[in-house]
């Protein structure tokens, strides 16, 4: 957002927000200290869709999804090709926008806040809430600057040395890294490029990481090691997951989202529950490889 773009802006209940340009800019945070208490206050949610409709040009890829994801605790994605994971994936750090066609409707909450509100700045959202994809996508840049990069650009404050250690240490590649961070990013494995990837998302402090089928490029033991680092992630973010990959879900996940064809949330639970006893015939029919 341009330092002329912040202005005074109109509150839900018709007032003026009393937040200066000034404190906006050094406030990237998109939800506002009392907004957060109050979320904190009464529940532990850190995002919330509400009726939320999402559509493509004529394609409707959601269809009123409505539920609640936990804070600190990993939130698996569920579905057939095609039913809208990634897309309600999109929704939450509002990548969507950057698809002239898509269109969103209903509520998506960050800690009680819309995240389409008009005063949400989507470049600040998408460093609350990031993002990992399904390929890893490394900067042609050293190991270092890839993990320094956002830090750089969002003007963080810190020991920039100290912190790309942190978020290498985090990310469980701090150890085969250490002595080369002035290689390129480029020439790292498959699974090492994605956990950088992971450092550079987590490097500038997010609350909220999102993952597009993080693993499904890598080889069996590049995907157990990410595996591992998703569910010590959760100690310190949210993590929400699309995986095709069933068993990964059943492996890592707290609660499970089960999407089927038409963008329908069919069944939101505790990915045992989801797993061992599902509500809807539909979702043991997937589950059970009838279909899908
Ligand atoms: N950028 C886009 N433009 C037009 N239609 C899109 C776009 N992205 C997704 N769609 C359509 O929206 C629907 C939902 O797609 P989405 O990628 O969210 O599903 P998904 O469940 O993540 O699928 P997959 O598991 O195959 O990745 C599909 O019909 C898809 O073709």
């Amino acid at each position: 957002m341009s330092q002329n773009e912040n202005t005074t802006t109109t509150t839900d209940e018709g007032g003026t927000d009393p937040q200066t340009d000034d404190e906006k800019l050094i406030s990237t945070d998109v939800t506002t200290g009392e907004e957060s208490a109050r979320a904190a206050a009464t529940s532990r949610t850190m995002v919330e869709a509400r009726g939320v409709d999402v559509y493509y040009g004529d394609l409707q890829a959601l269809d009123d999804v409505s539920l609640e994801i936990p804070e600190g605790k990993v939130t698996a994605m569920i579905g057939p090709s095609g039913c809208g994971k990634s897309t309600f994936l999109r929704c939450i750090n509002r990548m969507n926008d950057l698809v002239d066609s898509a269109r969103v409707e209903g509520d998506l909450l960050l800690k009680g806040k819309n995240v389409y509100d008009d005063d949400v700045d989507p470049v600040a959202l998408r460093r609350q809430v990031g993002m990992v994809f399904q390929e890893p996508n490394p900067f042609p840049k050293s190991i270092y600057d890839n993990v320094a990069y956002g830090r750089r650009i969002q003007g963080l404050e810190g020991d920039m040395d100290e912190e790309v250690e942190k978020a290498l240490r985090r990310a469980a590649l701090w150890d085969e890294v250490n002595d080369q961070l002035d290689k390129s990013g480029l020439d790292l494995s498959g699974g090492q490029q994605q956990r950088l990837c992971i450092a550079r998302a987590i490097a500038v402090d997010p609350e909220v990481i999102l993952m597009d089928e993080p693993a499904s490029a890598l080889d069996p033991i590049a995907t157990s090691k990410i595996e591992d680092l998703i569910e010590e992630l959760a100690e310190d973010y949210t993590v929400v997951i699309v995986t095709h990959n069933m068993q990964q879900a059943a492996r890592i996940s707290d609660q499970t989202a089960v999407f089927l064809t038409g963008g329908e949330l069919v069944e939101f639970d505790d990915t045992q529950k989801i797993f061992e006893n599902p509500e809807h015939d539909r979702v043991e029919d997937y589950i059970t490889g009838k279909f899908g």
